[in-house]
């Protein structure tokens, strides 16, 4: 169980407010609009922004004071955070060692059986750059399983993908979070993203995260804030 306690969080002129608990293993969207805070909540759980009050606990313990490094979170960008001037084997790699070094044969494996594991074992040598918008977008997901955390949070990874790669990709995502008996936040801009990903939803709006609900029934019965969003 994750759980956010009292939490209230922000920069200058801006306040999100957070006392939610969400069950491990678990696929979760996080929905709301643009500038509503869903990414403020994210970096609270990961460790990058401090609550001004509240704090985040992972079964039961207390990772409000800990640094990002040190918490069973793993996290995946839009931008997807993949290294250019490296290859996909050695963004792999830093997942492992993020301070370089010599990998062991055992981490050798590892990083060849997620990149098998992506149907990439064929691209390991090459570059971002050299390779398909889908193809970099699964090597980063590679990368997040390699981490082997908990919990994972994915902010937009996939929307820079068209509909039918997306679709593929949050699919894909769905299959490792399972296999990794992870805790899953997605947050999108979708409402079919939801639908189609996630068990339950948060609705981010107003300064306020609420507390998830079964995302079927959020859609099917929108509060107000969400219905505005939608322009239903
Ligand atoms: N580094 C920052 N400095 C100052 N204000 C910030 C900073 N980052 C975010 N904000 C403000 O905090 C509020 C919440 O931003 P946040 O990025 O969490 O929203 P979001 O729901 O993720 O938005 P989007 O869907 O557009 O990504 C916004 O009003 C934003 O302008």
């Amino acid at each position: 169980m994750l759980a956010l306690e009292g939490i209230v969080a922000g920069s200058e002129g801006f306040e999100l407010r957070a006392d939610l608990r969400l069950e491990a293993p678990g696929r979760v969207a996080v929905i709301g609009p643009s500038g509503a805070g869903k990414s403020t909540m994210l970096d609270v759980i990961a460790g990058f922004r401090a609550p001004a009050s509240g704090r985040v606990t992972w079964q039961g313990r207390d990772l409000t004071a800990l640094p990002p490094g040190q918490r069973p979170v793993a996290t995946l960008f839009q931008d997807n955070n993949l290294f250019p001037h490296l290859t996909l084997h050695e963004n792999l790699a830093l997942a492992l060692r993020p301070r370089g070094g010599r990998l062991t044969a055992e981490e050798r494996e590892r990083i060849a059986a997620a990149l098998e594991r992506m149907g990439l074992s064929d691209l390991s040598g090459r570059k971002p750059g050299a390779v398909s918008g889908g193809q970099a977008s699964r090597a980063a997901l590679a990368r997040v399983t390699l981490q082997d955390r908990p919990v994972m949070l994915l902010d937009e990874p996939f929307a820079a993908l068209g509909p039918a790669l997306k679709a593929e990709m949050l699919a894909e995502l769905a299959r490792v979070a399972g296999e990794m008996e992870a805790l899953a936040l997605l947050v999108t801009h979708d409402p079919a993203d939801a639908r189609a990903f996630a068990e339950r939803t948060i609705l981010v709006a107003e300064g306020v995260a609420a507390p998830p609900r079964e995302t079927a029934a959020i859609f099917a019965d929108p509060p107000e804030a969400l219905r505005a969003y939608l322009g239903a």
